[in-house]
């Protein structure tokens, strides 16, 4: 099907898909996108959900991050399991937004990232940057009838890019403002910065990962309250803890804060290994789990604010900073973020503070980078990047 036939002159409905580093479940949307005359979209959420993986399922996920565990039939299996996940999350939200199958015009699926790594490796001869992304697109379109665009990074990746971050491409359509300068932080399992000046073009975006979101809050979690718990629901256990100087000055050494844009990371370096090297640190000071787990939210609020300081503020100095992803429903993590940020003249708010969802943006973004691969129209930014060029990402299931 070229572009001709997908009617991108009438508003029409999509669906999105996202589960992140986190591993917490399928965030799925349907929105509605409009062309207006002005060359503008506009793009409206009818429906959202979220849907928790079930614990067993979770736990595979998590067992395919260990390149030794992550054996082919295992990733085999856990990318069609995924893709039959994602189709049921499709039709259930699509059920929910009072529509039918046919009224979809396309479902674009982020997938689950179980490795990324857009620093160069060596293999015969050849230099390699790789990211993988599981759940089956083919698996989508057949169980739904809907054509589905899934595996959206490696094509960026393949023109020089780090595959990462995508979603500053629909930022940039859906929040930039004329007279305001914006920072919009996404903190899901890594945290990530898209700086939107005022009144800038396409061109002028620039967003990098700042490092770890909640995956270290959530991993020391699941350490310290075995069974328990898988996060730190509401900021309940930093808020009874102390920031420990010791623990934050080690932990704020690490070299990914201080490296050159454009960066991306993941689990591969603040995932399990990580956290085992962290505790045992707490452990030998006899750190109490509520101190470990308040020193640990601090970091990821300083190292928003560091690299606020470091990447962002002689250029663009910022009027505010839009939070989004699981870590804006964390009270302790906004306080923290507001301690760091307001003394800079950062206005802190959260995506349900300008009466948008933090839960849904991703899936949004999704549903948004679908239809310009659809449309045929490049969705990556090389600015962001670091690709060599815009190019069209996503594969197409028909
Ligand atoms: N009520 C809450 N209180 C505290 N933390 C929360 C709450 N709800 C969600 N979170 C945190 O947010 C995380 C999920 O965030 P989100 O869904 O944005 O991440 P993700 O999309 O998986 O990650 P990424 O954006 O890195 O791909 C949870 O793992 C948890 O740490
Ligand atoms: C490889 C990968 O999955 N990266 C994620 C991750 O989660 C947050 C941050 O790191 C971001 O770079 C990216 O996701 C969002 C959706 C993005 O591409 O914008």
């Amino acid at each position: 099907m070229g572009s001709e036939t997908f009617d991108t002159h009438s508003s029409r409905y999509a669906v999105g898909l996202m589960s992140g580093t986190s591993v917490d479940g399928i965030d799925a949307a349907v929105v509605q996108i409009t062309d207006c005359p002005d060359g503008k979209m506009s793009v409206k959420l009818i429906a959202f959900e979220n849907t928790p993986f079930p614990a067993a399922v979770r736990e595979d996920i998590f067992a395919l991050f260990d390149p030794l565990k992550a054996t082919v039939n295992k990733i085999g299996s856990m990318n069609v399991l995924l893709g039959e996940l994602y189709a049921e999350a499709s039709l259930s939200v699509i059920t929910a937004a009072g529509l039918t199958n046919a009224d979809i015009a396309v479902i674009g699926s982020h997938g689950q990232t179980i490795y990324h790594a857009p620093e160069a490796s060596k293999l015969h001869g050849y230099e390699i940057h790789y990211t993988v992304q599981i759940g089956e697109g083919s698996v989508i379109a057949a169980r739904t009838g809907i054509p589905c665009v899934s595996d959206f990074r490696p094509a960026d990746m393949a023109v020089g890019g780090q595959g990462a971050p995508l979603v500053p491409f629909t930022e940039y359509l859906l929040y930039r403002e004329a007279h305001r300068t914006l920072l919009l932080q996404n903190i899901g399992g890594i945290g990530n910065m898209t700086v939107i000046p005022a009144g800038c073009t396409q061109e002028q975006v620039y967003a990098f990962d700042t490092g770890p979101g909640n995956m270290i809050i959530d991993g020391v979690v699941e350490r310290l309250y075995p069974g328990q718990q898988t996060m730190d629901t509401g900021g309940a256990i930093a808020r009874k803890g102390r920031i420990h100087e010791g623990l934050l000055q080690l932990l704020t050494q690490e070299p990914y804060y201080t490296q050159p844009l454009p960066k991306s990371t993941g689990r591969e370096q603040f995932g399990s290994a990580y956290i085992d090297w962290l505790l045992a640190y707490a452990k030998q000071q006899n750190m109490i789990a509520e101190d470990v787990v308040a020193t640990v939210t601090m970091l990821t609020a300083w190292s928003i604010g560091d690299a606020y300081r470091r990447y962002v503020r002689v250029h663009d100095p910022a009027d505010v900073l839009l939070v989004g992803g699981g870590g804006s429903y964390n009270p302790v993590m906004i306080e923290f973020l507001r301690q760091e940020m307001e003394p800079m003249g950062v206005q802190v708010m959260t995506q349900e503070e300008i009466g948008q969802s933090s839960d849904a943006k991703e899936a949004v973004a999704f549903a948004l980078l679908a239809d310009y691969t659809m449309k045929q129209q490049p969705n990556n930014l090389p600015n962001v990047t670091g690709a060599a060029r815009p190019i069209i990402m996503g594969k197409i299931s028909y």
